[in-house]
């Protein structure tokens, strides 16, 4: 249920990062960093190639282990938070598939493993996994074989799989990446059901694109730091910042993960 405005400045903020560092290899990648979300909130995180927003967010999972600062989720300091159910999260651009045959309506039911207990599905968890089917607009694809989509659709299942598990805080790292118009719009669409729904959201974006009516904060990283945190920069030409130099594809990341339990 969506709270009001009091009720959201009342509770502790969904995500905070206070003065975060993080390494890959011997590099800092994250070089004293604040990021608050607040229940309701929709924050985009932006920034050049190499910024540092991929690292942030996944220090805010738990798959980039902090070197200085702390992170609290849900008002839980990282170390003791548990509750991974309550988050959703899409990583950079993998495939749904991961290797493994196996149709859409499974890849998304991964998603919902996290709310079960011993893998099994009840009439909720298959509710759940239909509506994230149909948010998407994939419903009329569910037993296709997730070998069979297209890079955009790709994107959707992982995105239905990540709101299967009806998380209360989503994250999702470039989303629109490599997704053309059509899927584009086909989330963007998704993405405001979720916001309408009362859902938290944070995303890395190279521009915000269709996006962009749905983002309340933007928070700006430049070589491991925030430049800004306020609201949304004006959109220039392609991109949503000036000078912006983004470039795809990504550099894989080998960073070892922690265990969380949020699908990676
Ligand atoms: N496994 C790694 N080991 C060492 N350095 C890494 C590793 N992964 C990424 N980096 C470096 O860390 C820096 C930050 O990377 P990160 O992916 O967080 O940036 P980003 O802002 O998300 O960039 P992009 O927009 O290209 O995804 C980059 O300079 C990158 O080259």
């Amino acid at each position: 249920m969506q709270s009001t405005p009091g009720q959201a400045a009342e509770q502790p903020p969904v995500i905070s990062l206070r003065g975060a560092t993080a390494s890959l290899g011997s590099r800092p990648v994250l070089r004293g960093i604040d990021l608050t979300v607040h229940r309701g909130e929709v924050v985009a995180l932006l920034g050049a190639n190499g910024s540092g927003k991929s690292t942030a967010v996944r220090a805010v999972v738990g798959q980039v282990p902090l070197t200085d600062g702390t992170l609290n989720l849900f008002g839980t300091d990282f170390k003791r938070f548990r509750d991974w159910s309550r988050i959703g999260y899409v990583p950079q651009r993998t495939t749904a598939a991961g290797g493994v045959p196996a149709t859409v309506r499974e890849v998304v039911s991964s998603g919902r493993l996290a709310r079960t207990r011993f893998g099994l599905l009840r009439k909720a968890d298959h509710a759940a996994i239909e509506h994230a089917l149909a948010l998407v607009d994939m419903d009329s694809h569910a037993d296709v074989s997730v070998d069979a989509l297209s890079g955009g659709q790709h994107q959707r299942v992982l995105i239905a799989r990540a709101l299967a598990v009806e998380p209360e805080l989503l994250i999702m790292d470039e989303p629109m990446a490599g997704v053309d118009l059509a899927n584009q719009q086909v989330l963007a669409n998704a993405l405001r059901a979720q916001v309408a729904a009362g859902s938290t959201v944070l995303l890395v974006l190279h521009e915000l694109g269709p996006l962009e009516p749905l983002i309340d904060r933007a928070v700006v990283l430049r070589d491991g730091c925030v430049v800004h945190d306020g609201p949304p920069p004006e959109a220039v030409g392609q991109h949503a910042l000036p000078g912006h130099d983004h470039v795809h594809p990504h550099a894989a990341h080998d960073a070892g993960p922690l265990r969380t339990g949020l699908l990676s």
